[in-house]
Formats: structure tokens, sequence, C-alpha cells
């Protein structure tokens, strides 16, 4: 595997496992969604060779930020899922800045500066699998939407309207 993270399914049986734990026990339990900007722009102009290179170095940025109990995995091409237990929305949004700012100021392989967004949120009391990764997803697009290269918590939609 090129970046030594979990995979999609692997990390769908961690976040599972965890949301019930939540359900369970009630303790914070947060979600991070990060996605590189502008990426096919690194590929077209270096090669898919440095855009691989770029990703395993942020995958290595990544492990090195993260705590032993959080679950890091590629969750698609250039985007990223980190799951924080014991962690508020406070705290991951405070841990998703860390990361960012690590980021931005990493000498990535040939391309130099790189920038990512972000999505972050918590799992509500009693939310499905399927509602908090919406919301996540939602958040991630509102960052970009609002110009990259930032943190975003959502705010689309209601909890009304995530069931
Ligand atoms: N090198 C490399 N590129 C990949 C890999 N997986 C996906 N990609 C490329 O990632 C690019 C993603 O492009 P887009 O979805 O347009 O996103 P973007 O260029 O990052 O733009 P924004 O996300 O809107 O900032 C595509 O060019 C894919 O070919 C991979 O494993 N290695």
């Amino acid at each position: 595997m090129l970046t030594g993270l979990v995979n999609r399914s692997q990390f769908d049986a961690v976040l599972k496992s965890e949301v019930s734990r939540q359900h369970r026990y009630a303790r914070p339990l947060s979600l991070i969604m990060l996605d590189l900007d502008f990426f096919k722009q690194i590929n077209d102009s270096h090669g898919h060779d440095v855009g691989d290179q770029v990703l395993v170095a942020l995958a290595g940025l990544l492990k090195r930020n993260l705590r032993k109990a959080d679950c890091c995995a590629r969750w698609g091409g250039e985007e990223f899922m980190l799951l924080a237990p014991e962690t508020s929305l406070e705290q991951a949004v405070r841990l998703a800045e860390k990361i960012r700012g690590a980021i931005k100021h990493t000498d990535f392989p040939i391309q130099g500066s790189v920038t990512a967004s972000f999505g972050v949120v918590e799992v509500h009391s009693q939310e499905s699998v399927k509602s908090v990764m919406k919301r996540v997803d939602n958040a991630l697009y509102l960052a970009k939407e609002k110009g990259r290269d930032r943190v975003s918590t959502g705010g689309l939609l209601t909890p009304a309207k995530q069931a």
C-alpha cells in the first residue's frame, strides 16, 4: 500500500466500533476529513510519481502528528480521514489547525509547498455513522468553497435534517 495507512474498509470498521462506544459511554469522539488542495495540478505539472511522493510524505506527517489512539486512513485519492477518540470538537479543530500548519510549512518533494482543506465534526449523541460521514463531508466541502487551506466545522445542515 502506497501510504501505509489503514484503508477505507478498515477505517469503516473502526469508525463503527468507536461510534457504538460513543453511544454507550457518551465520550467525546471527533472526525476530521482532509483533502489536498489542487492536487491534480501537482500530478499535471510534475507527474504521477511526484504526486505519489507527496501522498507518502503527507501520510508520514499525519502519523507523526497523531496519538496512538487515533486512527488515520487514506480514504480515497488525496483524501484522508482521522478519527480522534476522547476528543471534543474544539480539541479536534485545534488538531486540524496544527496539521494544516504543519502541511503548509513542509517542503514537499519537488512541489515544495502544499495546502489542505479540513472538515471537522464531533459525533452527536445517538448519531448514525451515515449522518456523521455526511456532516464531515459537508464541512470539508465548505472549507473548499470558502477558499481552501482552512478548517471548517460545517453549518449548512441543521441536526434535524441529518437523520
Ligand atoms: N499521484 C497520485 N494522484 C492521485 C492518486 N489518487 C488520486 N490522484 C489524483 O488526485 C487528483 C484529484 O483531483 P481533484 O479531485 O480535481 O482535486 P484537486 O485537484 O485536489 O482540487 P481541489 O480538491 O478542489 O482543491 C486527480 O488528478 C487524481 O488523478 C494517487 O494515488 N497518486
